[in-house]
């Protein structure tokens, strides 16, 4: 199975507070949405494969280490996942980014698939799915099946806010898959929404109601 971690950093925990808080404005709340994946994305890469090389010092030559050529790729799930891409690419610039397109019917609470564009050499990549929230887990489930329909292997999710029934479809859907949260919060209401949550997280990074 694979692990749920929940990044308790205090900083993320800080800003994790204004970004649910109503009286937050658009401006702020995307500036906070960035700013926790940037801290999200340093807890995220902790195990990345680093190799031995020499570099030279103005003094003398020394074994130091860098990231592997093995390669990242994010791919937010629109819309409200592109809130978190500056974030993440401020401290991995060199990952590429493929967009998965999905809407959640209101009515069924489903997920769509409305577009999917991905690097060409996406099979290669380690893969981060991002999207702020993981309601009933529909869209991330949706989002990885594409994934892995186009071959890719190496995939984990990361949310700013998981409802439990979320976290445990995904569980079941993708044994495998690692989960990087910032909060597991208490359940789903009827309308599918995240108690206590943070609402719309598309519609609060974009303005639209
Ligand atoms: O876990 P689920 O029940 O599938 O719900 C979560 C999805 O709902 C939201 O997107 P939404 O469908 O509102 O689209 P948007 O990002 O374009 O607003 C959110 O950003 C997730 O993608
Ligand atoms: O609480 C929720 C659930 C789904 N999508 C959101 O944006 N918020
Ligand atoms: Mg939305």
């Amino acid at each position: 199975m694979g692990k749920l971690f929940i990044c308790d950093h205090p900083l993320i925990q800080h800003k994790l507070t204004f970004i649910r808080d109503e009286k937050t404005n658009t401006k702020d709340f995307r500036e906070l949405v960035d700013e926790v994946a940037t801290l999200m994305a340093y807890e995220i890469t902790r195990e990345i494969k680093l190799e031995e090389v020499t570099i030279r010092t103005p003094v003398s030559d020394a074994k130091c280490k860098i990231i592997s050529g093995r390669m990242l790729g994010l791919v937010p799930i629109l819309r409200a996942g592109l809130g978190m891409v500056d974030g993440i690419l401020q401290l991995i610039p060199g990952a590429k980014v493929g967009h998965v397109g999905l809407y959640r019917d209101p009515e069924t609470l489903l997920p769509v698939e409305y577009y999917v564009k991905l690097p060409t050499d996406v099979q290669e990549r380690e893969l981060i799915v991002i999207d702020p929230m993981l309601a009933t887990g529909g869209s991330a489930i949706m989002a990885i099946d594409a994934l892995k329909k186009r071959g890719c292997a190496q995939i984990k999710l990361m949310c700013l806010i998981a409802a439990p029934e979320g976290v445990k479809a995904v569980q079941e859907a993708h044994p495998e898959i690692d989960i990087y949260v910032a909060a597991v919060d208490d359940y789903l209401n009827d309308h599918g929404y995240i108690i206590p949550g943070l609402g719309d997280a598309g519609d609060r990074l974009f303005g639209t109601k």
